[in-house]
């Protein structure tokens, strides 16, 4: 995975053309497929969860689908970051002007996470915790989404962390984990138009492909200003492993 590093958090890994077209379209069928009833509408975006309910003391687990197993053991088995089998999976749906605040996964989960992207390209922030010291702390939260939001902004001690930005294309897949995972805050702008010019990855991007790609333009005439524009939904798979897991598993 080494390999797969980009920026300078040395636990932020991105995989370009992680599946193929072929694999992105039977995924987006089988998410689309789903009863409407497993889609829950948040304020600024819809997600499935799938394996189960996290609680705050483990997961009420719930079989992954096939589908699903088959792309979530292909990361377990090939990145070897996952300490056992990946067992749960939020599916999101953002229009092109959703996005996802600044926050920080919950204590539920493994601080390792994968997250797979179909659709739109979308452009993911970075920021060093407002309060690194907070972090150990849990606080009230949504379970379904197991998502904690910062606290007030008052920081303690001076991040020597430095903010940063990854371009996520479609069919790639980002890891990151550990200081990563607990030491910033991950968010998407709910903007139509992301701008990419400090993203860590952005040779991975559209650049060697302008034009080739929808959604992407250029609009400085020397490479500055690299603007994506995003005219479809964007889906993304968050994969991740909850170790606690309550004996009695949910029947379907
Ligand atoms: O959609 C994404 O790429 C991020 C999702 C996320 O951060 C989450 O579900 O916790
Ligand atoms: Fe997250």
């Amino acid at each position: 995975m080494r390999k797969y590093v980009v920026g300078s958090v040395p636990t932020v890994m991105y995989i370009p053309e992680y599946i193929s077209p072929a694999e992105e379209d039977l995924l987006l069928k089988n998410i689309y497929q789903a009863p409407l009833s497993k889609w829950k509408t948040l304020k600024n975006r819809k997600l499935q969860n799938w394996g189960g309910v996290v609680h705050e003391k483990g997961l009420l687990a719930q079989q992954l689908p096939s589908w699903l197993k088959t792309v979530t053991n292909r990361i377990y088995e090939e990145s070897k970051l996952f300490p056992s089998a990946i067992n749960h999976v939020l599916i999101n749906e953002y229009l092109p002007d959703q996005g996802i605040m600044p926050h920080q996964d919950g204590p539920a989960y493994m601080p390792v996470v994968a997250i797979l992207s179909l659709g739109s390209p979308v452009v993911m922030d970075f920021v060093p915790h407002p309060n690194l010291e907070s972090t150990e702390q849990s606080s009230e939260n949504d379970t379904q989404d197991m998502i904690h939001e910062p606290s007030p902004p008052e920081p303690k001690i001076p991040s020597k962390y430095l903010p940063f930005s990854l371009l996520l294309m479609p069919r790639s897949l980002l890891i990151f984990k550990d200081m990563a995972y607990s030491g910033y805050l991950h968010g998407i702008k709910d903007s139509e138009d992301h701008c990419y010019d400090e993203a860590v990855n952005a040779t991975n991007g559209p650049s060697h492909d302008a034009g080739t790609l929808t959604g992407l333009k250029n609009d400085g005439e020397d490479g500055g200003d690299k603007v994506i524009h995003r005219t479809t939904r964007r889906i993304s798979l968050t994969c991740r492993l909850v170790t606690k897991v309550h004996k009695h598993l949910i029947k379907i």
